[in-house]
């Protein structure tokens, strides 16, 4: 049975931002009807008639959160969110968009110290890389421009996404550390993967045949 006749109605829970343009594509090139109204408007909750599909538009940081509720039966985000997040969602598929990497940064002439310090968005995510290391560090969690930590001795190093490398290399900073390679991915509320498994399979299979496409 095709997605638009399913009985089921599937909330999309999608993060505006960085990564939307990308996985607004990326539903489009899966047949998903995505109305104009979902690119261009100020609207947070997108029905799409005729489909029983609706979108909500929520922060990047939240879409597992409406998930793990089952406010939204699935969502589009990336690995760093659920990495940092920790919510109870299952991990469906990996969607191979919003490519970047998680990593530890410093200045050139970065060296141990006795008081490590670390700033970074990510805090569970930095937490977690330097207990598996085996190093004692504080933490410091900061809500953006984590470059300007080290560069103003508020820590010594940072954990952040590195993309292009533009930022770091504008900032004089290099990369000292590879934690993990992010990517966005498809999640699902667990009661919905079973209670709505025909809608949310169908919604897979279709992200599923992109992919390959993609790689
Ligand atoms: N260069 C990059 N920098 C940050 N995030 C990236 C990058 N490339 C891909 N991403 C993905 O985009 C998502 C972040 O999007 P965005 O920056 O819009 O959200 P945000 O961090 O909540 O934004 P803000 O806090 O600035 O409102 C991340 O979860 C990550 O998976
Ligand atoms: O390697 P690049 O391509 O330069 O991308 C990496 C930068 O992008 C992100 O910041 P963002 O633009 O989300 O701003 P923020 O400082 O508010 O986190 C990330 O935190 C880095 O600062």
């Amino acid at each position: 049975m095709s997605f638009s006749d399913s009985s089921q109605k599937l909330t999309i829970a999608m993060p505006k931002g960085r990564i939307f343009e990308e996985a607004v594509h990326f539903l489009q090139q899966a047949g998903l009807q995505v109305t104009a109204e979902l690119q261009d408007s100020r609207k947070l909750v997108i029905p799409v008639e005729n489909a029983r599909l609706e979108f909500i538009l929520a922060k990047p940081t939240d879409v597992p959160t409406y998930v793990e509720y089952g406010v939204a039966d699935v969502g589009v985000v990336g690995k760093d969110v659920l990495l940092e997040e920790e919510r109870d969602v299952y991990e469906l598929l990996d969607l191979q968009i919003g490519y970047c990497r998680m990593m530890v940064a410093g200045m050139p002439d970065w060296k141990p110290t006795d008081a490590p310090r670390v700033a970074t968005k990510y805090p569970k995510i930095a937490s977690r890389y330097f207990r598996e290391q085996g190093q004692q560090v504080e933490v410091i969690k900061l809500n953006g421009s984590v470059e300007l930590a080290p560069m103003i001795g508020l820590a010594d190093r940072i954990v952040d996404i590195v993309s292009t490398g533009r930022t770091l290399k504008e900032n004089g900073l290099v990369e000292l550390e590879h934690i993990c390679e992010i990517t966005t991915r498809l999640i699902a509320n667990r009661a919905s993967y079973r209670m709505k498994s025909e809608a949310v399979d169908d919604i897979a299979s279709k992200f599923l045949e992109v992919i390959p496409k993609r790689s």
